[in-house]
Parts: C-alpha cells; structure tokens; sequence
C-alpha cells in the first residue's frame, strides 16, 4: 500500500473509533444519571483499572500495557467529565512531578489546578473547591513527606488511589557549551539526587547550585539567563521551551515518588488486590509490649503489614508518636475488618485503594 492508501484506511479506522467512543459516552452519560439518582461516586478507580486489566489480556495486537493505560485513561478522563466535570488540586507550580502524577490519571480533560502547599490542596478538596487532590506522600530515596502524614491525621480526607510515578530529572538550558554554564537552579532534593552527573559534568568547572522553591521556579530562572541552567522535569522544560540538554540525570534509576488521590469519601470497592492506609495510637503506648500486642493482632489474622513509621504526634511537649501503617488487603475484606473493628478507638482508617506498588 503507497501512503495514500495507508492514511485512507487510517482515516476509515478513526471514524469507526469516533462512532464507537459516541456510542460509549451515550452510555457513560447513564451510568452518570444512574449514579445522580443513587448518590454514587463518579470516580472508581477499581472500576478501571478492572477494565485495563481485562483488556491487557485481551490484548494480541502491538499495543503494550503502557499504551492501553495511556488511551483508556484518557477515555475515562473524557467519561468522568461527562458525567460530572472533575476538578483536581495539585501541589503546584505547573510542571512540577505532582502535576505529572495528577496528568497521567485524571487526563488532560479534567481542569486541574496548583496550589502552592500541600495544606491548601488538603483544604481545596475539604471546602470542595476540588473534588480530588493530589499531593505526594514518598519518595524511595528520601522517605516520607512528613507534612502529607501530618495533614492525612488532621483532615477527614481519605486516600482514594496512589500514583507511584518514576523521577526522572533533566538538564535544561540555553547555553550551548557547558563550561558556559556559572549557575545550576533547582531544589535541594535534585541536586542531592543528581550528585554524579553534576560531578561528572562540573568537576573541573566552578559552578554554583542555587537551590529554589520549586524545579518550576528553576526552569523560569534559566529561561532568563544563558549563563545558567535548570535541573527540572520534562513537563517543566517543555512546557516552557527551554532546550533539554541531558535526560535522566539522576543517580539512581530506581527512583519512585509515590504521589495519593485525596478525595472525601471512604467507599472505593475492594479490587482483589487492594492496600489499606492507617494512623495508629495504641493506647497505653507508654507500657512496655503495648505496640507489640497491638501488631500481633495484624499477624494473627495474617495481615501484612507493608510500612510502619512512627510520626511525632505533636500534642503539647509530649514525645508520644503515631504509627502510619501500610497493609495488604481491603478494609471490607473479613480479615482486616475484623482486627480493625477490635482497634477502632485507636485506629483513624485513611482510605483502602487499588495497589499499584
Ligand atoms: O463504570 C462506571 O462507574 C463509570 O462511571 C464509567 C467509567 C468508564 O468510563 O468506564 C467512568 C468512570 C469511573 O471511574 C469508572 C468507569
């Protein structure tokens, strides 16, 4: 076939995939007014991720599991906006890695908004001035982000969906020649983890790194002056036409942010392989075996506990803390619902969710 021919076919292809998506959204549109009349949620991540799971294995084309996730999430996107239009807070600026993570699942139908710290995303979705909110809760380098847990146990907002996404930084600039490069612009958090190429790079060269609030921020620096460079993600660089010189540049490929969907609502379906977020405060935590007797409850019914950090709980001058906990299973599954039952004076439930990671 010449490439007249191809496109003709092509064309043909997109008009059936139109009539079909039409034909969806008629659909999708009464399952929106079913779920008006029974006061349902819009969003269900279990519901669709239900969906990309069968269709993987229905799958014998060329299409990979990336490819299948990145159009049907955009087709849902398009759905839930149908259904009721979605509005997302995310811990900004615009281009930042949360604003990546909030993209890659709510599409780029929804209307998504930057606030400038990880309380008022909290607020926003509280005052429903969002009805999600996305901000990130840990990094696989760096740990927790401490001030997310905090809000987790002073808001009522549950956990919905995680989004672990991989981070990777790139180097961004105008400059043509590295060695004319005086000043590196990021956050601290970069530079620490972009130590080798900056060494490799820069060793023999005086350069100096001056940390910034945001890779965002860093990128509009850079966008000013020649004589300096960003180290940002992709979004960040592109966004703002600021040539990317090096991808990739941190040290450790395996580097994971785990970014949470915050909504208002508990009741996300179980999926079969769901995980469970808690806060704990055993009571007596004072008494020697208190904790113990307390996690040996989870192992008896044969829970796995996946994390347990402790968090100041930052009453008065007290050093008592907190345990944030990570379990498999859902909080409806028998098991899990019984321990949790027997401990419900101690234990704030933040959400049971679909487990990506
Ligand atoms: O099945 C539903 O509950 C729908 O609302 C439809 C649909 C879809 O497009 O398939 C849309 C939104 C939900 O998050 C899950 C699925």
């Amino acid at each position: 076939m010449n490439l007249e021919e191809l496109r003709h076919r092509i064309d043909e292809i997109d008009n059936q995939l139109l009539e079909f998506l039409n034909q969806r959204m008629r659909h999708v549109k009464e399952v929106g007014a079913l779920k008006r009349k029974t006061k349902s949620k819009i969003y269900q991540p279990e519901r669709e991720k239900s969906i990309l799971d069968r269709l993987e294995k229905l799958n014998d084309g060329l299409l990979n599991r990336k490819a299948i996730d990145a159009i049907f999430l955009e087709i849902f996107s398009v759905s839930r906006n149908f259904e009721l239009p979605e509005k997302v807070a995310y811990l900004g600026p615009e281009g930042s890695f949360t604003h990546q993570a909030a993209e890659s699942r709510f599409g780029s139908v929804s209307e998504h908004f930057p606030l400038a710290t990880i309380r008022s995303v909290f607020e926003a979705v509280s005052t429903e001035r969002a009805s999600f909110g996305v901000v990130p809760i840990e990094n696989n380098q760096e740990g927790v982000v401490s001030e997310t847990v905090s809000y987790l146990a002073k808001f009522d907002l549950k956990i919905v969906a995680e989004i672990p996404m991989p981070i990777h930084f790139s180097f961004a600039s105008y400059a043509e020649k590295l060695n004319s490069i005086k000043k590196i612009y990021s956050k601290d958090i970069a530079f620490r983890q972009c130590t080798k190429f900056i060494d490799e790079s820069f060793g023999q060269q005086k350069v100096e790194l001056i940390p910034v609030n945001s890779t965002s921020k860093a990128v509009k620096i850079a966008l000013e002056d020649e004589e300096s460079a960003a180290i940002c993600s992709h979004i960040a660089a592109t966004e703002s036409q600021l040539p990317i010189l090096f991808e990739n540049i941190e040290d450790s490929k395996d580097n994971y942010t785990r970014f949470v969907i915050l909504g208002k609502n508990l009741n996300i379906e179980p999926s079969g392989n769901d995980k469970t977020t808690l806060l704990a405060k055993p009571s007596d935590s004072d008494k020697p075996g208190s904790l113990a007797s307390f996690l040996q409850d989870f192992h008896d019914a044969n829970i796995n506990l996946t994390k347990i950090e402790s968090h100041p709980a930052k009453k008065g001058r007290s050093f008592k803390y907190w345990f944030f906990i990570d379990l498999d299973g859902h909080y409806n599954d028998e098991h899990v619902n019984r321990v949790l039952t027997k401990h419900k004076k101690e234990v704030s439930l933040l959400g049971s969710y679909v487990k990506l990671c």
